[in-house]
């Protein structure tokens, strides 16, 4: 539905280039939520923004729905635009119009007739969950409430695609939840292609199909969601994933855990599961066989893309052989273990 070929953008500032894009490949597939990660400045923005031509690319080619929309004209691309929704971050509502006429904006635009304007607005405020709001000021709405405004208004010409431009970054965690379940919901109703950026890994794992990870404007790895958690390949991808699981190591360990082996001390290991080592139960398995005992300090266990992933924070207990043996074990086991030290 979505691709983009060889896409590079270079921005001239004080006389100096930006590379902020470098020739970036990508494909959406139809009926697809696929998300694009990336760090502050790592060229998202830009991406995103090139997809509907609101930046120019320097150069390559960007094709919606089979059409090569980088050879329209001004004109053509006006009402190729209409089929491409988009949300913002920060709504972007026009304050002086309810929100009625917010979400009855584009389609006024285009001279619908006012009967059909009534009948779609009522719709669209239906599908978001607004029916009792639309006579509201966007000033007397949450943020999760104006963003559900601003996806309405972004569906009122039934676009094929819909782009999102870091979304839900301003909301709290719980609206961002909500959020991101309607664009889910919308996404399956309407077979809407979904587009999306963001600098959390918590969302892409939450709704995306696909994933892809920008760095310094080039994408530099692309899978489906739970491949990308199992088997992460760039460092950028290995810090998102770990941002997601947060591991505490308590403040009694803290204070004992010493860099350097001693004798009577044991390895405090933070061990990392993704795919089949989840299931497994290796730890059990070594601790039978090189006769060890685990002693399990907190763990955490989660899905993303019907993939099971995890951490845990660990103390091995038994002779130094046989500790050295079982972290082999492990290790040959597909577990990523680090010794954070001696306890
Ligand atoms: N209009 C512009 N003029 C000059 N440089 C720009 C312009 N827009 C973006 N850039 C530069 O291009 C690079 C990519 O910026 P972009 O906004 O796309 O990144 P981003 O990943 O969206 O970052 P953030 O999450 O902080 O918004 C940055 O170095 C930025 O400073």
């Amino acid at each position: 539905m979505i691709k983009l070929e060889n896409i590079s953008k270079t921005f001239m500032h004080n006389k100096q280039p930006i590379y902020a894009l470098k020739d970036i490949n990508l494909h959406v597939p139809a009926g697809q939520i696929f998300g694009v990660i990336g760090k502050s400045g790592a060229g998202k923005s830009t991406l995103i923004r090139c997809v509907n031509l609101l930046e120019k690319p320097t150069s390559g080619k960007v094709i919606i729905d089979n059409q090569y929309i980088t050879e329209l004209s001004n004109s053509q691309l006006i009402h190729i635009r209409r089929k491409i929704g988009m949300i913002f971050q920060h709504f972007n509502l026009l304050s002086s119009r309810t929100v009625f006429e917010n979400i009855a904006l584009p389609l006024e635009f285009d001279n619908v007739q006012k009967k059909t304007i009534k009948s779609k607005v009522n719709e669209l405020l239906k599908l978001v969950g607004l029916e009792d709001k639309a006579n509201v000021y966007p000033s007397n709405l949450s943020g999760g409430q104006k963003q559900r405004v601003a996806i309405a208004r972004a569906l009122a010409n039934d676009p094929k695609v819909l782009l999102c431009d870091e979304a839900t970054s301003a909301l709290d965690p719980e609206t961002t939840r909500s959020i991101l379940e309607l664009l889910k919901n919308i996404n399956k109703k309407l077979g809407l292609t979904i587009l999306l950026i963001t600098h959390e890994m918590d969302v892409v794992k939450q709704i995306c199909d696909q994933v892809a990870v920008i760095s310094q404007g080039e994408l530099v790895e692309q899978s489906t969601v739970g491949e990308m958690f199992s088997h992460p390949k760039s460092d950028v991808a290995k810090q998102f994933i770990q941002s997601t699981l947060h591991l505490h190591i308590p403040e009694d360990y803290l204070q004992k855990l010493s860099t350097t082996y001693q004798d009577n001390l044991h390895p405090l290991l933070r061990l990392e599961f993704t795919g089949l080592s989840v299931d497994a139960p290796f730890l059990s398995q070594a601790a039978k066989e090189f006769n060890i005992d685990n002693n399990i300090i907190s763990a955490q266990m989660d899905y993303a893309g019907g993939i099971k992933f995890g951490i845990m924070l660990t103390e091995i207990i038994g002779n130094p052989v046989d500790t050295k043996n079982a972290i082999k074990f492990l290790q040959d086991n597909n577990i990523t273990v680090e010794v954070l030290g001696y306890v």
